[in-house]
């Protein structure tokens, strides 16, 4: 059990920046995941925490100590990887014990933590076999058991189901869960699979481009994407995305004068470029109406529990998520969507841009004066 601190780090391999100045607190117990597309640094940035790479700049903390200059071996973290870097020659009970054996532990007493490891992960009656005896979910169970059966401070997990089938991948994940419930170590998990993400965190840390984006459990970040990339890379399908551009009142004008969400304002200059963003579950079918692009259905997508209603306007494209076919009673239809259900993002900065402040009472649109504040005395 402990808690990880990162203050300004950073890895660069030459003039290439693969994480730029991360900060970063995970608690006590705490499971953390973090998400990314390829190549955003969140492989480097877990294994700068093992001690497998140097830090170039910044530091890492464990429990309040600085470990950039302490051997992997004595960090006290232990790493699940996705090939599960299993010794192919020796036998499930010896690949378990490994650790034990040149840690010097006493033969009787790495048995009985071997069999302790394997009851907890059902690899009792596969003992005696090899890796390649295994299935790749049996392997994956003991290159986690591997990993736990030095009950270590903290499980680092390198995208460790990537190599399993879609099943498989959830029955390990429900079993990664349970087992933390179970020991509560302190888990950082790597992912760039978003269900997995949104399932396992506890809190999320998506990265893009070696920075953070955002931080929050995922509820938060799916609710209010903090940044028109996590907007974009959270949720299935993707959020619609209108260019739009605020207007005088400070609500969002889409092309040639369509205000889609005329309820909502943003606290940005009149003129600002934005991109107006909207859940295909949020968006609604209308009739057609004067002033709003007409859409038309293209492709539907039935995946079971909803169809993906593909349409198509003059200078838009969008999906809508629906449970039946019933929520489009024509192929030719407007969107309407509620406005606390729209998202804009500056596209100066990419930041989510917030709501323009509603006028306080005391404003008097003809141009009086409101009451002074002080009240007068007639003594
Ligand atoms: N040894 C290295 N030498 C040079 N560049 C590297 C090295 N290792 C990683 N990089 C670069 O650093 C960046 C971050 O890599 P990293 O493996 O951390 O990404 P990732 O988010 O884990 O991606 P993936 O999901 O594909 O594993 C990438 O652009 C990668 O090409």
């Amino acid at each position: 059990m402990a808690e990880i601190a990162l203050a300004g780090v950073h890895k660069s391999y030459g003039k290439a920046h693969a994480v730029r100045g991360v900060d970063l607190v995970i608690g006590t117990g705490e499971f953390l995941v973090i998400l990314g597309p390829s190549g955003c640094g969140k492989s480097t940035l877990l294994r700068m925490i093992a001690g497998l790479e140097d830090i170039t700049a910044g530091t890492v903390a464990i429990d309040g100590t600085v470990v950039n200059d302490t051997d992997p071996g004595r960090r006290g973290c232990a790493m699940v990887f996705q090939n599960y870097a299993l010794y192919p020659h020796m036998s499930v009970a010896a690949n378990l014990g490994y650790a034990l054996k040149v840690a010097g532990v006493p033969r009787r007493e790495r048995r009985e933590r071997v069999v302790a490891i394997a009851r907890m992960l059902e690899l009792e009656a596969l003992l005696e076999r090899r890796p390649g005896q295994l299935s790749g979910g049996q392997r994956q169970r003991v290159a986690m058991g591997r990993a736990m059966i030095r009950s270590p401070k903290v499980f680092l997990f390198d995208e460790p189901l990537s190599n399993l089938d879609a099943k498989l991948r959830v029955a390990m994940r429900l079993e990664i869960k349970r087992l933390h419930r179970e020991l509560k170590t302190t888990s950082i998990f790597v992912t760039h699979d978003q269900l997995e993400a949104m399932t396992m965190a506890d809190r999320l840390v998506v990265m893009n481009g070696g920075r953070i984006e955002q931080i929050g459990t995922p509820q938060d970040i799916y609710r209010r994407p903090a940044t028109h990339f996590v907007a974009g890379f959270i949720g299935t399908p993707a959020m619609n995305m209108l260019p739009a551009v605020i207007g005088a009142d400070g609500r969002a004008i889409v092309g040639e004068g369509w205000c889609p969400a005329p309820d909502a304002a943003w606290d940005l200059p009149d003129g600002s470029e934005i991109t107006l963003g909207v859940r295909p579950a949020d968006l609604t079918a209308v009739p057609p109406r004067p002033g709003a692009p007409v859409f038309e259905a293209d492709v539907v997508e039935d995946v079971g529990t909803e169809l993906h209603v593909h349409a198509r306007a003059a200078g838009a494209d969008v999906t809508l998520s629906v449970p039946t076919m019933a929520a489009l009673p024509d192929r030719r239809f407007a969107v309407t969507f509620a406005p606390e259900a729209a998202h804009a993002f500056d596209m100066r900065t990419g930041a989510r841009a917030a709501p323009r402040p509603r006028p306080a009472r005391h404003d008097i649109k003809d141009g009086s004066a409101p009451w002074p504040k002080k009240r007068l005395s007639y003594i």
